[in-house]
């Protein structure tokens, strides 16, 4: 598809990047009865082919260590299992669920057990269902693992698991652009700013349309630095080489596999049919082009499989399905969601970083991006911490459990 026109020369939003984060975005102010400005978003491919969108594993959970984190998800929990009511009753919008086998992280460690442990009280405090099992515990209720090195295992089964991330991510393409939500397929190549410097004024498309913007949201995933670089600011996100196998196994699991973190950094979980999902990343894990998603063939046979087969040994005789290499927004400065306004330009908003826990954040930062938006503040949950100043103030907000 080539790049389309807007309609019109002026939005009050416009949105750049139209994946999971931009949509959400777009669905949730067309939503939101007290804003009643005009959006545009701009989406550089409408396939999605290459997009972290359609990368993921598809997965939620609960078990983060910041509370904040843990409640952004069980948002995402809320609003995955009761979709169709958000959306209006629509009956064209499907019931959707989550798979709730749960993600079981793996200590080999005291210290990793450690921050298990300390992790647990954080989710236990907010609500969550978070085990925590010995070796024993874990053989007796998984018996296909090998815990020999273990000493600790995590894992909630509640609202934690697999969910459809791309049905939602239509549905808020479909239903923003039904409420009035102009959609095109173009690229964003440059901005300009107002005379005083402090506001974005415009945006120029590929196709060399100058757009006027009232805000504008930086939405592009691991471009998010391109797009900064346009209106002369930084934001700390790489885009990092993250690869996927889908596998069937020749004697497969007779019970779900959780999305099982393996102390390696290798995770795998249950994809259906006898199939599985796994992921992984080489140690050298530099930031890579933008447009880099070749993959590294050697990587399964000789790191990914060989610590697969030796956690669960029915996986010694499996065979590969598909394989790709997508990327994280990788935020360099501490792993987690980059939001709100830039500190000098005040209608920039950040909408970046998520470092590969994006999809399942989606309903709730769109939501807050939102009501950003439409009042300059957040409502239904207090976002403020992950907002862009917190980096020229140097205030990390460590989340441990990054995957
Ligand atoms: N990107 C790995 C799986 C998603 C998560 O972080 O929960």
């Amino acid at each position: 598809m080539s790049n389309q026109s807007p309609s019109k020369q002026s939005y009050d939003v416009i949105i750049i990047g139209g994946a999971i984060m931009g949509a959400s975005t777009a669905w949730f102010l067309s939503d939101n009865k007290d804003f009643d400005g005009s959006v545009l978003v701009v989406e550089r491919d409408m396939t999605y082919e290459n997009c972290s969108t359609t990368h993921t594993n598809s997965c939620m959970r609960q078990q983060f260590s910041t509370e904040l984190n843990v409640r952004i998800s069980q948002f995402a929990a809320d609003f995955v299992k009761n979709i169709r009511s958000y959306m209006g009753g629509d009956d064209r919008v499907p019931e959707l669920g989550i798979r709730s086998f749960g993600y079981m992280y793996f200590a080999d460690n005291e210290g990793f057990a450690d921050v298990l442990r300390e992790s647990q009280k954080v989710q236990l405090a907010a609500g969550a269902a978070t085990q925590l099992m010995t070796p024993d515990e874990i053989k007796t209720a998984y018996p296909f693992y090998n815990v020999d090195d273990i000493v600790l295992g995590s894992i909630n089964l509640v609202d934690e698991g697999y969910w459809d991330g791309a049905a939602v991510n239509d549905w808020w393409r479909r239903q923003s652009r039904e409420r009035g939500a102009e959609w095109i397929q173009n690229e964003i190549v440059a901005m300009t700013r107002n005379a005083a410097g402090n506001r974005v004024e415009s945006v120029t498309l590929a196709s060399g349309e100058v757009i006027a913007c009232g805000q504008v949201v930086n939405a592009s995933g691991p471009r998010a630095a391109r797009t900064t670089q346009m209106a002369g600011i930084d934001v700390p996100v790489e885009p990092r080489k993250r690869y996927s196998w889908i596998f069937k196994a020749e004697q497969p699991l007779d019970q779900d596999l959780p999305l099982t973190i393996d102390p390696s950094g290798v995770h795998v979980r249950e994809n259906g049919g006898g199939t599985y999902q796994c992921g992984g990343h080489s140690d050298y894990d530099p930031a890579v082009d933008f447009d880099d998603y070749a993959m590294d063939h050697s990587m399964w046979e000789n790191h990914v499989w060989p610590i697969l087969a030796t956690r669960i040994p029915q996986f010694e005789a499996i065979k590969v399905q598909s394989e790709w290499g997508g990327h994280y927004a990788m935020n360099t400065f501490d792993h987690n969601a980059i939001m709100g306004p830039h500190t000098e330009l005040s209608n920039f908003i950040f909408l970046n970083g998520f470092s590969g826990h994006g999809l399942q954040q989606s309903p709730a930062m769109g939501r807050g991006t939102a009501e950003w938006l439409t009042y300059g503040e957040y409502r239904a949950l207090d976002l403020t911490p992950f907002n862009y100043e917190r980096i020229p103030e140097n205030r990390p907000i460590i989340e441990k459990a990054i995957i």
